[in-house]
């Protein structure tokens, strides 16, 4: 048997060496079944199968890559280069490019990415003359992608009236209209949106039998990662694909299914048995990744939820230390724990940033980190969120390097016709626009064509617009000789786009110029790095493709070492030795748009595994008792599931309940007890109540859920130890002036409430007036 086939246990060799036919591997987080896909295909392979056979989709291009590189160490580089191994995305553009005359585009179609269809749909809905706060531009996209995904055409729209009264009730009647003239328009830019990508493979696929039997034919052994995340488009590619052959291997676990708001289907998974004749089932149970105390506790927290497939996960590592637990005042006392921790634990383990992770639910959550992490000089990095591509200076480069490539792309035009400043006004643009649709040509067509077509604009504008259109052309003689990088490198300078940014000369400007370069040695990488792989030739349509598909995650070059901070949902099938699970509060993570049914509830839950269940050696839970958002400081209180893991599991590193007003625990709050409290027997316990589910529509306050019993010895004390007055217990009067951790000084304008809900509205110098709880804030008072 081959050798690295011991590398694998016997469950998992199961399914690695079962080449034929459909199978699906369900199993939980951590027990290999991205190692089976990877041992799997290097086993199809050495065992004669021609990798051009080999379809491998996988959730993002990273994990492409590194099973690509997995499986090249096994069989060697150059037999691992002709696999086809990307994201469903980055697969069936190319497959798009190859027959995109099909279906009547050019096959150097541009890629929209969302930015591109958010500017496109809010200036449709802008030309209809709607309400842009009725018809929010995000909605609206998310709305199209969401006929996209469900395979509904705008054909399809206008003739099932009940999506139209759908969209009626949701006062959004025109929904229709706009779906159909964001789709013309896509078309005439010879744009595909991302979720076209997958919606004109499908048409593909289904109008065109030849082309679909050439893929059948060609993807003999098709193998599907996440599966569980997969949405109706996806599926049906899948399906179609595999129809003929039917040696299709999928590998999930329903249990992190976390993308239904995108559209992903977990019933894909449930019913993959349905699906095709003689499946084979494989189940693994050993997980490879976390110590027991983790495993325990992820099993512990998805336990809770109703929809689910059994499943069995244990571990042979060691018990490991049990996750902590901790509270702080604000999100910004969150962030220094997490700094501090990061900074003392490197410091005794001896170990690189690399080893930690923090995890949030929003993208918003990461300032308070990044700012205690920077206070520390720890290096982070932030993944998700603008992506490299997307910031202004690098979309305004790319912009004119897709103008070159497809001159009726109309959002790269709109960009930067008059970017640099060339003299061409909105009005002017307007117009070219107003006569694109009624020629039903592009603007750049419009622009070559003034003086046949009948449109108002004087003649030192025309020459300007003439002089555009030009640039442009000049650029695209070069392209034909020049590589991407020397092309960049002279769009950047001749565009005008250098002495832009050059001449404000702020620290912004320097930024923008820093960026470009990176730009630019990127681009030299590409066009190095495409000499070793095969079909590639470095061309900028190629650059432009993986630009247009790259995730955050993409860039990472792995080049310096850093601490990740990253969502949940971008961290799935990764694993880190230590990992923060910060924001762990109600409304916050539940979220509270994701609370309103049980099945929202139970992804969230699902999501909270996900996270949980990155953590190789050690987890923390953080949260923080009050935080701002949305521009507000408001108060919190922990995440439901906190209280749902098994307490065994857990190091409270401080109290994790108090609703209801309790000296013990506010002494603790203001930082004079050490947290410190591993080996105390007096340590503060709750127990979790019976039902740990909270009922819809209850009252979130339920304070006899929990029996909070304090350590004998610790006394309240009114003094923190910086100093600081505990005002519970002092008196504080109108009038006071008071200092506050984060707002500075202000003046007390009024006092009400009682006893822990006591509250002071106080007006701040730094700017308006605060309502703050006094057992939460931090004052102190100086006069
Ligand atoms: N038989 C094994 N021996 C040693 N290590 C293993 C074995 N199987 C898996 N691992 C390791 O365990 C970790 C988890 O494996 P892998 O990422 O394949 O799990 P997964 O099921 O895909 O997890 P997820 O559900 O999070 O995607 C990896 O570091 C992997 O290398
Ligand atoms: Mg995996």
């Amino acid at each position: 048997m081959e050798k690295y086939l011991n590398q694998l246990n016997s469950a998992q060799l199961e399914p690695t060496i079962q080449i034929d036919g459909p199978m699906i591997v369900i199993a939980g987080a951590g027990s290999g079944k991205t190692r089976v896909l990877t041992y799997r295909i290097a086993y199809m392979m050495s065992k004669g199968i021609d990798p051009f056979n080999i379809l491998s989709l996988t959730f993002t291009n990273k994990a492409a890559r590194e099973m690509k590189e997995r499986i090249a160490a096994i069989v060697g580089a150059s037999e691992a280069k002709n696999l086809w191994m990307g994201t469903f995305h980055s697969v069936f553009a190319k497959i798009l490019r190859i027959e995109a005359d099909k279906l009547g585009y050019p096959s150097n179609f541009t890629i929209y990415d969302t930015q591109d269809s958010d500017r496109l749909i809010a200036s449709i809905i802008k030309e209809m003359n709607l309400d842009k706060d009725v018809y929010k531009y995000k909605q609206v996209r998310s709305r199209i992608s969401s006929y996209k995904n469900s395979l509904i055409t705008v054909r399809a729209y206008f003739q099932n009236p009940e999506l139209k009264e759908a969209d009626a009730m949701a006062r959004r009647p025109k929904m229709g209209e706009i779906y159909k003239a964001y789709v013309d328009r896509c078309f005439k830019a010879g744009a595909m949106d991302f979720d076209d990508l997958l919606l004109k493979t499908n048409e593909l696929l289904t109008r065109f039998p030849d082309v679909l039997m050439k893929y059948q034919n060609r993807f003999r052994y098709i193998l599907v990662d996440e599966y569980q995340d997969t949405n109706h488009s996806q599926y049906l590619i899948v399906r179609a694909l595999s129809d003929k052959f039917q040696n299709i291997c999928v590998v999930g676990d329903d249990a992190q299914s976390i993308y239904a708001f995108r559209g992903a289907n977990i019933n894909n998974i449930l019913n993959f048995q349905k699906d095709y004749d003689d499946v084979k089932v494989f189940r693994l149970e050993q997980n490879y990744r976390s110590t027991k105390n983790i495993v325990n506790a992820a099993n512990s927290i998805i336990d809770k939820n109703q929809t689910k497939l059994e499943k069995i996960v244990w571990t042979a590592n060691e018990e490991g230390a049990k996750i902590k637990v901790n509270r702080s005042l604000t999100d910004g006392d969150e962030g220094r724990y997490v700094a501090s921790t990061i900074f003392e634990t490197k410091m005794e383990a001896h170990v690189p940033n690399s080893d930690f992770a923090v995890l949030y639910r929003t993208n918003a959550q990461s300032r308070a980190i990044e700012d205690a992490l920077r206070k520390r000089d720890i290096k982070y990095r932030i993944y998700g969120g603008l992506s490299f591509y997307q910031r202004k200076e690098i979309k305004d480069v790319l912009s004119y390097l897709r103008l070159i490539i497809n001159p009726a792309d109309e959002e790269a035009l709109k960009r930067v016709i008059n970017f640099p400043p060339r003299g061409i006004g909105q009005t002017t643009l307007d117009k070219l626009i107003v006569t694109a649709n009624g020629y039903d040509r592009t603007i750049f067509e419009v622009i070559k064509n003034l003086d046949k077509i009948d449109i108002k604009i004087n003649s030192g504008t025309k020459n300007k617009l003439e002089n555009f259109a030009t640039l442009i052309e000049s650029y695209q003689v070069m392209n034909q000789t020049a590589d991407v990088f020397e092309l960049a490198e002279h769009v950047t300078k001749s565009s005008g786009l250098i002495r832009e940014f050059n001449k404000d000369g702020t620290p912004e400007g320097v930024a923008r110029m820093e960026n470009i370069e990176e730009l630019l040695n990127g681009m030299k990488d590409f066009v190095e790095g495409q000499r070793e792989i095969a079909d590639a030739t470095g061309s900028l349509a190629e650059f432009l493709e993986d630009v247009a598909l790259a995730t955050d995650l993409d860039n990472d070059k792995g080049d310096t070492d850093h601490v990740a901070l990253m969502t949940i949902h971008l961290a799935k099938g990764l694993e880190f030795p230590y990992v923060f699970i910060v924001g762990l509060e109600e409304d916050l993570f539940p979220s509270a748009m994701s609370m309103n049914t049980r099945s929202e509830l139970e992804e969230e839950r699902r999501l909270f595994y996900v996270a949980l269940t990155r953590a190789e050696k050690q987890a923390y839970l953080t949260y923080a008792l009050s935080r701002y958002r949305w521009g507000k400081l408001i108060d919190a209180e922990p995440s439901r599931f906190i209280e749902e893991i098994d307490e065994q599991y857990l190091d409270i590193v401080t109290p994790i309940e108090e609703r209801r007003y309790n000296p013990m625990l506010d002494a603790n709050i203001f930082g004079d007890v050490e947290p410190n409290q591993k080996a105390s027997p007096n340590r503060i316990r709750f127990k979790p109540a019976k039902t740990l589910e909270r009922k819809k529509g209850a009252p979130k306050s339920e304070p006899e859920k929990f029996q909070v019993s304090a350590p004998k010895n610790l006394k309240p004390v009114s003094k923190t130890s910086n100093g600081a007055a505990n005002l519970f217990d002092s008196k504080l009067a109108v009038g006071n002036i008071v200092k506050h951790i984060r707002f500075g000084k202000g003046e007390v304008l009024k006092i009400e409430g009682q006893g822990a809900d006591t509250k002071a509205e106080i007006r701040f110098e730094t700017g308006g007036s605060k309502k703050l709880l006094l057992r939460f804030a931090k004052l102190e008072v100086i006069g």
